[in-house]
């Protein structure tokens, strides 16, 4: 599927994204410190498609869960990490070990816009579906790595149908985006949820199953 060529890894001292610090503290009288990454919230979309009866979710090429299979099969990749660049990578992993299925999301980044804008965005780009911020439901919000990150995903539901399609979708190619658009039939969607050798987000299998909850009851007998 991907062609991930060229692969080397070196410490992160600036980023965009994610800032590390160190926080110390004393609780309950004992002297305690923590450290965590300061990194943007985020929106995530479940989409279901009621012309074809399927969800519409994405598949993209992660350069942190690869890595994570990467250190499971080649640890000594992380070793020596004072240096100031880590032993380029022989024999890489294929990339689909890095490849995994998640909701529509994207970071909130744009202070200008709402998360139901910011979501909106997300569906027409990477999705390729025109929806309105009227079209979504706010399902909940929860906090996704609570060690490291503590930032807050919110999550939003939208029902499209084949009209509502503008383009393909994607990703942005601007900015290096390279999404894959699935649908999962609703029939098989529990089974693809607990089916570990595709492996997604936990975003996924929430959603999914608040559908089955709640939306899936109330569907018209087909
Ligand atoms: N660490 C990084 N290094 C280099 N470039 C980066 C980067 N983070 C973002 N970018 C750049 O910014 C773009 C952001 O894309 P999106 O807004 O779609 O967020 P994404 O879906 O990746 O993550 C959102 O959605 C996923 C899935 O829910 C959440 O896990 C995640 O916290 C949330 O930000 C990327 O395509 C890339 O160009
Ligand atoms: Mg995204």
């Amino acid at each position: 599927m991907e062609a991930i060529e060229e692969l080397a890894v070196q410490p992160c001292t600036s980023s965009l994204y994610l800032r590390p610090f160190r926080l110390s503290y004393r609780q309950n009288g004992t002297k305690k410190f923590w450290d965590f990454m300061r990194t943007h919230d985020s929106v995530s979309i479940l989409i279901f498609n009621t012309s074809r009866q399927c969800f519409v979710v994405v598949k993209q090429f992660r350069p942190a869960v690869y890595m994570c299979e990467i250190e499971r099969h080649q640890p000594q990749v992380f070793e020596n990490q004072d240096k100031e660049s880590l032993p380029s990578l022989e024999n890489p992993l294929p990339a689909v070990v890095g490849v995994t299925y998640e909701l529509c999301a994207g970071i909130v980044d744009k202070p200008g816009l709402s998360l139901e804008e910011i979501a909106c965005e997300e569906v027409l780009e990477e999705c390729g579906y025109r929806v309105s911020t009227a079209d979504l439901r706010r399902i909940t919000s929860y906090r996704s790595g609570v060690g490291v990150t503590g930032s807050r995903q919110t999550l939003f539901y939208a029902e499209v149908n084949d009209q509502m399609r503008t383009s393909g979708g994607g990703g942005q190619p601007e900015e290096g985006e390279l999404i894959e658009v699935v649908e999962i039939p609703l029939g098989e969607s529990m089974k693809f949820a607990y089916d570990e050798t595709f492996p997604k987000t936990m975003g996924v299998i929430f959603s999914f199953m608040w559908f089955h909850n709640n939306i899936a009851p109330k569907l018209p007998k087909k």
